[in-house]
């Protein structure tokens, strides 16, 4: 195999970073604007790349986040930052990105004002993209965390969320805020994480996969090796 050829997870990412643009493309052709909510971690940098080359109305597109890390943007594990770094660029800084922090010095404290700021934007969105861990969260819907049983059931935007498993506290859009959406993807690669996927659509308890909040209304799911 020459240097050249694309590797599963990039060949992944593009067809995804296509299929995103299509969406995007078809609803700006009847409505004024389009919302596109990202996740964050390690999987979503080659598709941030390749759809940032997409030839795309950026200026009519609102980028938001699935969840986030209560920390500053200038912060290693900022989403805000992977967002910004890898997504915005070129064409795409003409995009209205939405970050899910604020100036409080807590989630707990910063809810409502993010809440009403993610509200405003144009829901439907056009398209949620997914991660998943390898204990079947998703967002920041964890399974060891107090506040996922509210996170699944609130009618409100967002949720602070405080994780055992997790160094920072977060903020996360809820599940029933993620579901308002005409397309969801799950982008997911790995062994471990198909074999994750493979045991939530075996069962039901979302309490244990909150994965399965998902995997009941259609969701396209992206895996590679
Ligand atoms: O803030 C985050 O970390 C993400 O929103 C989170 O839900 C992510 O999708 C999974 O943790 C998978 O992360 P990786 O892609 O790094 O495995």
């Amino acid at each position: 195999m020459s240097d050249s050829t694309p590797t599963p997870r990039e060949r992944l990412a593009h067809q995804l970073a296509e299929a995103v643009a299509e969406a995007l493309r078809s609803d700006l052709a009847r409505r004024e604007r389009a919302l596109l909510v990202v996740s964050g971690g390690s999987t979503p940098v080659p598709f941030f790349h390749a759809l940032a080359a997409m030839a795309l109305p950026w200026s009519r597109i609102d980028v938001t986040l699935a969840d986030e890390r209560w920390v500053a943007e200038t912060a290693d594990d900022s989403n805000a930052r992977l967002v910004r770094e890898h997504l915005l660029r070129g064409a795409a800084t003409e995009a209205r990105f939405v970050p899910l922090t604020s100036e409080a010095a807590t989630p707990e404290e910063g809810a409502a004002e993010v809440g009403r700021r993610i509200a405003e934007l144009s829901w439907p969105a056009s398209v949620v993209i997914l991660g998943m861990g390898g204990d079947g969260h998703t967002a920041s819907l964890f399974p060891d965390s107090r506040e996922l049983e509210l996170a699944l059931s609130t009618d409100e935007p967002v949720v602070a969320v405080r994780t055992p498993s997790q160094p920072q506290p977060r903020i996360t859009l809820s599940a029933d805020r993620l579901h308002q959406a005409y397309r969801h993807y799950l982008h997911i690669t790995g062994e471990e994480k198909r074999a994750v996927l493979g045991r939530a659509l075996a069962g039901d308890d979302t309490r244990s996969l909150p994965i399965r909040a998902f995997l009941a209304s259609p969701l396209s799911i992206h895996w590679a090796p």
